[in-house]
């Protein structure tokens, strides 16, 4: 074993055994597994999922079978530590778990039920007190929008609600200075609605600038976009596919198990999501015991340069799967 990779085991195989061992640390990201795929509102076996994460030889931390799953079978389901719908669906989403809602509503957040409205409250409590405008208008005017769900996590530390550490964990992006040049006005932005409406003091003692730009490098690589498949989780058993009836995108999210899948241009498993934020990770076809599971972070169907620029703009690697490396 390198170096390189004994130090990257070394810093991630404590918190990753933390977070494997510890059940309060599962419980912002349930996840559940069924030999069938189980309908959302039946409830699901509490079993370990057939997974395990492991550091691999070159692509950092992944997730690997531990038995053979079948073609379409539901591996678990996760909800995240943290979503947020996008600016065009503010008014069409519920604030909490992005499902659409009957009617549009004219105020500024909407709930689709009293029990999103409750897990909510904390967080909005905290974004209550404060006159968002100038933060917004940044956001929107610079097409931002991981920023909302750095808002988001620093109104539930504030709140209480979660810990300022929750996705040291992940793995971050490698920023230039031009990047962190635009993190620190959006920073400014946040930090200063917050003491402008007095939240101030010990609270707020986490909320610097470095840690803004640790939390957003993580978001940058680890957040999921949000395309709800609609219609019934029947009908997309029997279309078998993600894309079906899919809407475009109505908000972003983090989820901790998700964040370990490493991409494949030819992937074996895919993640869905049918009414809500809640996550469906399931295979795509059949996998041996021991197979790595990868997902695919883009739109599959580009060309092999185009897939390869926005790897390398947006993650920061060069794929070197069998389909590109057969130039397909
Ligand atoms: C969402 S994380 C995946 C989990 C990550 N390996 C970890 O240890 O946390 C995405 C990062 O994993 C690495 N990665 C994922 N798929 C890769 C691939 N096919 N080739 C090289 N690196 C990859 C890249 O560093 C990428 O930015």
């Amino acid at each position: 074993m390198s170096s390189a990779l004994r130090s990257q085991k070394q810093r991630w195989s404590s918190p990753l055994k933390q977070l494997l061992h510890k059940p309060s640390l599962l419980t912002h990201f349930h996840f559940s597994t069924t030999t069938n795929a189980t309908p959302e509102s039946q409830p699901t076996h509490s079993s370990p999922p057939p997974i395990q994460v492991l550091l691999t030889e070159s692509t950092g931390r992944g997730v690997f079978a531990t038995r053979k799953i079948g073609s379409g079978e539901l591996i678990h389901t996760a909800q995240p530590l943290l979503s947020h719908p996008y600016f065009n669906s503010l008014h069409t989403v519920c604030y909490f778990c992005l499902k659409k809602l009957a009617n549009a509503e004219n105020s500024r957040i909407s709930f689709c039920s009293d029990s999103c409205r409750k897990h909510a409250m904390g967080f909005c409590e905290v974004e209550n007190q404060a006159d968002w405008s100038a933060f917004d208008t940044h956001c929107r005017t610079q097409g931002l929008k991981y920023p909302l769900l750095v808002r988001r996590l620093a109104c539930m530390v504030i709140s209480g609600i979660a810990s300022s550490n929750s996705l040291d964990i992940l793995q971050p992006a490698i920023l230039s200075p031009q990047m962190i040049a635009l993190m620190e006005e959006e920073f400014g932005l946040l930090r200063s609605a917050l003491s402008d409406a007095d939240v101030t003091g010990e609270k707020m003692t986490f909320l610097t600038k470095q840690w803004y730009i640790n939390v957003l490098a993580r978001i940058r690589i680890n957040s999921f976009r949000i395309e709800l498949v609609g219609g019934s989780y029947e009908d997309l058993l029997l279309s078998a596919s993600s894309s079906v009836n899919a809407e475009g995108a109505v908000g972003s999210a983090i989820y901790m198990l998700p964040s370990f899948y490493n991409h494949d241009c030819d992937p074996n498993v895919h993640i869905v999501w049918i009414e809500n934020v809640n996550a469906r990770v399931k295979a795509l076809r059949d996998i041996e015991a021991g197979e790595e599971l990868r997902i695919c972070y883009i739109d599959a169907s580009i060309d092999y340069e185009a897939r390869q620029n926005l790897l390398s703009q947006g993650f920061g690697f060069q794929c070197h799967c069998l389909r590109c490396l057969s130039n397909d």
